[in-house]
């Protein structure tokens, strides 16, 4: 076991021992985007689910990473290892952390990834202090593009802020935020690739039915909003305005916006983010009251 507590000395990543209490897409795309970066070896890492043995041989044999299958090697994994991801779904997260009840020891770091569940809930469920760091990442982790929202337990001390910067910069952009707005985070890009994908799948529909190949209409449409978030990224100019470089007065563009505008474009995508977020709080509410029960 590492010095990760108060020694006040960050440690390099690849001596630690990661371990994820949760074992799908969200753990997987941290655990692609780590290995691919070279953070860490495969045997640093181990997974653990509730019940799905296929999946931990997928994942095992995929990236060579550790899995604990029975309650014997759960308990040693867990108790082995420095920092521990909470990657289960919020419904079964109060069951699971009240199963982590005594143990999980006071120095081991905890980073969860669970949309809505707040700091306070997961010390409740534990019934002790830990350092715990909440996260709201997005699947675009498993590529190095994720986007992740980070708050932090007022006993996480200086090195564990800096470790988990690094640990979550390496798998894409990240974005200190006081907790609250966490379920604003979930919102915007948290959920945010669904938007976009559900954005592609209907520019793909669309040039399908006006005639032209899946391919060439897939291609086109993945090159186009490729290009359009480089375009944002590189000239550094506003969405808006870029926009406005596309729309020739009486065009194609024109024409296309303000069908998009006659079916409230904009007010579906800003009542769908605030949706989000409030749903988040309410997932939270929902686990807090499990807590007590
Ligand atoms: N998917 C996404 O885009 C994002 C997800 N998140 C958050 O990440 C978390 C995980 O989501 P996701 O990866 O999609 O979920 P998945 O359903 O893919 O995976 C959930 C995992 O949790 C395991 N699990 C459930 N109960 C327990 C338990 N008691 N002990 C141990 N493991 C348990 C499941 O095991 P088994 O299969 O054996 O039941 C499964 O491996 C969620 O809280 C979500 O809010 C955050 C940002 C983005
Ligand atoms: O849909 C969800 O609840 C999770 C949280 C953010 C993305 N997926």
């Amino acid at each position: 076991m590492t010095q990760l507590s108060a020694s006040g000395v960050m440690p390099e990543i690849s001596s630690l021992r990661l371990c994820f209490y949760g074992a799908g897409s969200m753990a997987e795309a941290f655990v692609r985007g780590i290995l691919d970066r070279g953070l860490t070896e495969p045997g640093q890492i181990s997974v653990m689910n509730r019940q799905n043995v296929t999946r931990l041989d997928e994942l095992t044999t995929r990236y060579g990473i550790r899995a604990a299958a029975d309650d014997q090697s759960k308990l040693s994994t867990l108790h082995e290892a420095d920092i521990i991801f909470l990657a289960m779904k919020p419904k079964d997260a109060a069951t699971a952390l009240k199963q982590l009840r005594g143990l999980i020891k006071p120095h081991q770091l905890l980073i969860s990834l669970v949309a809505g569940l707040s700091i306070d809930t997961i010390t409740a469920l534990l019934n002790q202090q830990n350092a715990i760091i909440r996260t709201m990442p997005n699947t675009s982790s498993t590529i190095g593009l994720g986007a992740t929202g980070i708050s932090f337990s007022s006993s996480v001390t200086e090195a564990q802020r800096l470790l988990a910067e690094q640990l979550l910069q390496s798998i894409g952009l990240t974005a200190i935020v006081e907790e609250p707005l966490l379920d604003v985070v979930t919102g915007v890009s948290g959920s945010g690739p669904a938007y976009v994908y559900y954005l592609m799948e209907a520019m793909i529909e669309a040039g399908r039915g006006l005639g032209l190949s899946e391919d060439t209409a897939r291609d086109l449409t993945i090159q186009t909003v490729l290009g359009a978030a480089h375009m944002v990224k590189a000239t550094n100019e506003n969405p808006a305005d870029l926009r406005r470089k596309v729309t020739s007065p009486g065009g194609t563009t024109q024409a296309a916006i303000e069908t998009l505008d006659s079916h409230h474009f904009s007010k579906a995508i800003i009542t769908a983010i605030g949706r989000a977020a409030e749903r988040a709080g309410e997932m939270g509410a929902e686990i807090e009251r499990s807590a007590k029960s």
